[in-house]
């Protein structure tokens, strides 16, 4: 059988070879280090911004630790010698199973303060689509402009006013977006004590506001335009940003906004994937945001299967707490077709800008494509609830 994609594993002689090879030696190669160098190089108050969660932190650990629950057992002599971690996600043919989870004023991980277009360039090198929050630091148009070849897909923080989010989802579709998510778990802030003890939630002070600033509906709102008056522009963003009235009457509306795969990020419960799945949306995007908006939750993990299970079929993407090759090999055996990153490409944003976002996506595709050779499941199609075993 022919295998069109490299095996990723193969960056672990890159790197063993490094002054050969050019990679970079200040990058780590774990998450733990990986996150404590990025906290030691941003300020304070983006250190709480990212690493922060809702109340005491206890669903956004969970996140992380409820993976070990899962062991992925070994098959020998299978013929793993090449593996393809290629997906098809929505007709478009992507060479592996990750994502860029959308991330909030990102931008601001970067020392320019331009850390979407960073993200952007590293999805175009990497061939990982970018899913750009609504709150990028640079307008859509120009992050969209650094994709290259790979996909992007556009998060909607849907508005008070409908004519706002209209907006928002035809500049993403004028500027070659290929799908939009809508996020449904926080049409409210969460409960944030990190953010809270610092008085500092970095959008209000309005100036990484620029992608939302540019939106021409959103400017009608403003008494003064933000190059006039910032502050005055975040606080109308602020009131303006999400409509917590939105329920399933509105699925309808939601569905009408675009053509394209439309996704509904933040479901957990099999029902309400079903219901999405019934009402004409394409896709389910599993997730609790990493912890940061409801505390006391159960890990995104393990609600995974189930709504595998109701979403019937339809791609499921997930995220929350996937720190490590291993965490992907997890998702992708319990049922996700494709896996998002959060925190860890933002940490290798921060050290080393595109070239960390690269080395980040890079280093956990190599981790999970050897597990996959080293347990003998060379493709993910191999990867099912069998080749786990649970700890009771
Ligand atoms: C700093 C930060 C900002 C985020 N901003 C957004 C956002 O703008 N839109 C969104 O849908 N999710 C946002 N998320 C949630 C991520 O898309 C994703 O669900 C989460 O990071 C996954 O958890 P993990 O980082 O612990 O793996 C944000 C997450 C972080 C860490
Ligand atoms: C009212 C919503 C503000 C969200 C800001 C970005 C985000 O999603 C986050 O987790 O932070």
């Amino acid at each position: 059988m022919e295998h069109e994609t490299p095996n990723y594993g193969d960056y672990q002689l890159e790197v063993y070879l490094r002054g050969l090879t050019g990679v970079r030696e200040d990058l780590p190669f774990t998450f733990a280090e990986l996150e404590a160098r990025a906290h030691a190089t941003l300020p304070p108050d983006i250190v709480s911004y990212v690493a922060g969660g809702a109340g005491n932190e206890y669903t956004q650990n969970a996140n992380v630790t409820a993976f070990d629950r899962w062991g992925v057992i070994p098959r020998m002599l299978v013929g793993a010698a090449r593996r393809d971690l290629s997906i098809n996600l929505f007709g478009m043919a992507l060479p592996t199973p990750l994502l860029l989870a959308p991330i909030g004023v990102i931008g601001l991980c970067a020392q320019d303060g331009h850390g979407d277009l960073a993200t952007a360039r590293a999805a175009a090198t990497s061939g990982v689509p970018m899913i750009a929050s609504t709150l990028t630091v640079d307008p859509l148009e120009e992050v969209a402009a650094q994709f290259g070849e790979t996909p992007g897909f556009f998060q909607l923080y849907n508005p008070k006013d409908r004519a706002v989010a209209e907006s928002f989802v035809s500049r993403a579709e004028a500027a070659g977006f290929k799908g939009i998510v809508v996020t449904l778990d926080t049409l409210q802030l969460g409960w944030r004590p990190r953010d809270l003890k610092l008085g500092n939630f970095p959008q209000l002070k309005g100036h990484c506001l620029a992608n939302y600033f540019s939106d021409p509906v959103f400017r009608t709102k403003l008494a003064k335009p933000p190059e006039e008056d910032v502050r005055a522009a975040a606080l109308v963003w602020a009131s303006e940003l999400s409509d917590p009235t939105l329920n399933w009457n509105d699925l309808a509306w939601l569905r009408s906004l675009t053509k394209l795969p439309l996704l509904l990020k933040g479901i957990c419960h099999p029902e309400d994937a079903k219901r999405a799945i019934d009402g004409g949306i394409d896709g389910i995007y599993c997730s609790n945001h990493g912890g940061r908006q409801a505390n006391g939750g159960i890990p995104a993990i393990d609600l995974l299967p189930t709504v595998v299970e109701a979403a019937g079929g339809a791609p499921v993407v997930f995220d929350s707490g996937v720190r490590g090759g291993e965490h992907i090999v997890k998702a992708l055996a319990l049922g996700a077709s494709a896996v998002a990153i959060g925190r860890p490409y933002a940490y290798g944003l921060a050290l080393g800008g595109e070239d960390g976002i690269v080395h980040v996506l890079r280093s956990l595709l190599a981790e999970a494509d050897l597990l996959m050779a080293i347990d003998g499941y060379p493709t993910i199609a191999d990867l099912n609830p069998d080749a786990l075993h649970a700890r009771a």
